[in-house]
């Protein structure tokens, strides 16, 4: 049983950035949240302060109530995998994944039964007479996790473990890494720029900017009830149409719906999928562009404003470019100085 505690955190370098900003949150025993959030918002600060390579200006750190914020790396009940993968070059997978345990003085038989097993588990089985530089960069990425996991960490920290690898290799490693840290019930805490990997792995989702916590939540919380504006826009794809709220409707010279909540000015935001298309003679928008995907089309819509949206169809041959449409969104959330003041019924 081990849990991960942040209270209150935030880092101030000394050139004046706040890179974390009282950022709180609690990772149960055996949870994988993915800290997810654009470029410089503070999510590798974040997790190098729990790791112990940097350290809070304010603000603590537990793993199963023991209050570890003050404590070195080596110290710490934690194993973190880097960006670029750091193995030694000069050392052999076995020295590489051996070496934290000799620090410990374990005995050879353990340490050559705990290779083994740990190799097996990353699917490397057999190969601990390879040098690292003899090794793909997938091949890399698991020798570094299983350098993290040979030393059985409490909770396990990942930064953009994927991030040198191509896209087909990083979609294998990612289910993969997942199926391991499901197999060990190990608590993780995963960094990424990547919502298609934040989605397809965590149990939760903490998406950042500037420092904060935006929401913290479910992957499909996160996509269906976006909060904020912000995390409406970062996951997926989403249409905003800037309006009015009047006398209970959304009002917008190509657009209108019911929305109960009282008058002033608000963003809707719809995504493709809910957003319904009607070929008319006289539609307000107009199509621009479409594409085929085989499974799907994606149209491309202007508004008489110029905003641009998008929709999917599941086909889309009744559309094309030129041609005037109807809006029909189906569901949507309103969003007033980013607070989400309403939201029709679950997407379809
Ligand atoms: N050692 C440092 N000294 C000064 N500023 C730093 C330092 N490390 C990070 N920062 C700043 O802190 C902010 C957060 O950086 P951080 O690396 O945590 O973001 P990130 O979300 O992980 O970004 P990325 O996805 O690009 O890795 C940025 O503005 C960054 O420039």
């Amino acid at each position: 049983m081990s849990k991960l505690s942040i209270r209150a955190v935030s880092k101030v370098f000394r050139a004046g950035t706040t890179a974390v900003d009282s950022v709180s949150l609690d990772v149960a025993d055996g949870e994988l949240v993915c800290l997810l959030g654009p470029s410089g918002s503070g999510k590798s600060t974040l997790l190098r302060m729990v790791g112990g390579f940097e350290q809070p200006s304010s603000g603590t750190i537990a793993i199963d109530d023991q209050d570890v914020t003050r404590l070195p790396p080596e110290q710490r009940p934690t194993g973190m995998v880097f960006q670029s993968h750091a193995l030694w070059s000069h050392m052999n997978v076995f020295n590489n994944l051996a070496f934290g345990l000799k620090l410990r003085k374990r005995p050879a038989a353990e340490i050559r039964d705990r290779v083994e097993g740990v190799l097996e588990l990353v699917g490397l089985k057999g190969y601990d007479r390879r040098m690292t530089n003899e090794l793909s960069g997938g091949q890399q990425q698991r020798v570094a996790l299983a350098r993290s996991l040979i030393l059985e960490p409490k909770i396990l920290l990942l930064d953009e473990p994927f991030a040198s690898l191509d896209q087909h290799l990083r979609e294998r490693l990612r289910e993969e890494v997942r199926d391991i840290q499901l197999r060990l019930k190990i608590t993780t805490l995963f960094v990424t720029h990547g919502q298609d990997e934040a989605l397809s792995m965590a149990d939760r989702i903490v998406v950042m900017q500037n420092g904060r916590t935006e929401q913290a939540d479910r992957p499909e919380i996160i996509y269906r009830d976006p909060q904020t504006p912000f995390v409406a826009g970062f996951i997926g794809t989403m249409n905003f149409v800037e309006g009015k709220v009047e006398n209970g409707r959304f009002v917008h010279p190509d657009l209108s719906v019911d929305m109960p909540v009282s008058d002033g000015p608000v963003t809707l935001a719809v995504r493709p999928e809910a957003l319904d298309l009607v070929s008319t003679e006289d539609g307000a928008a107009v199509v621009h562009r479409v594409t085929d995907f085989g499974t799907h089309g994606l149209v491309d819509l202007h508004l008489s404003d110029g905003t641009r949206l998008k929709s999917l169809v599941r086909s889309p041959e009744p559309f094309s470019s030129g041609h005037a449409v109807d809006l029909r969104p189906r569901a949507f959330a309103a969003f007033r100085d980013n607070v989400k003041l309403y939201r029709s019924s679950d997407a379809a």
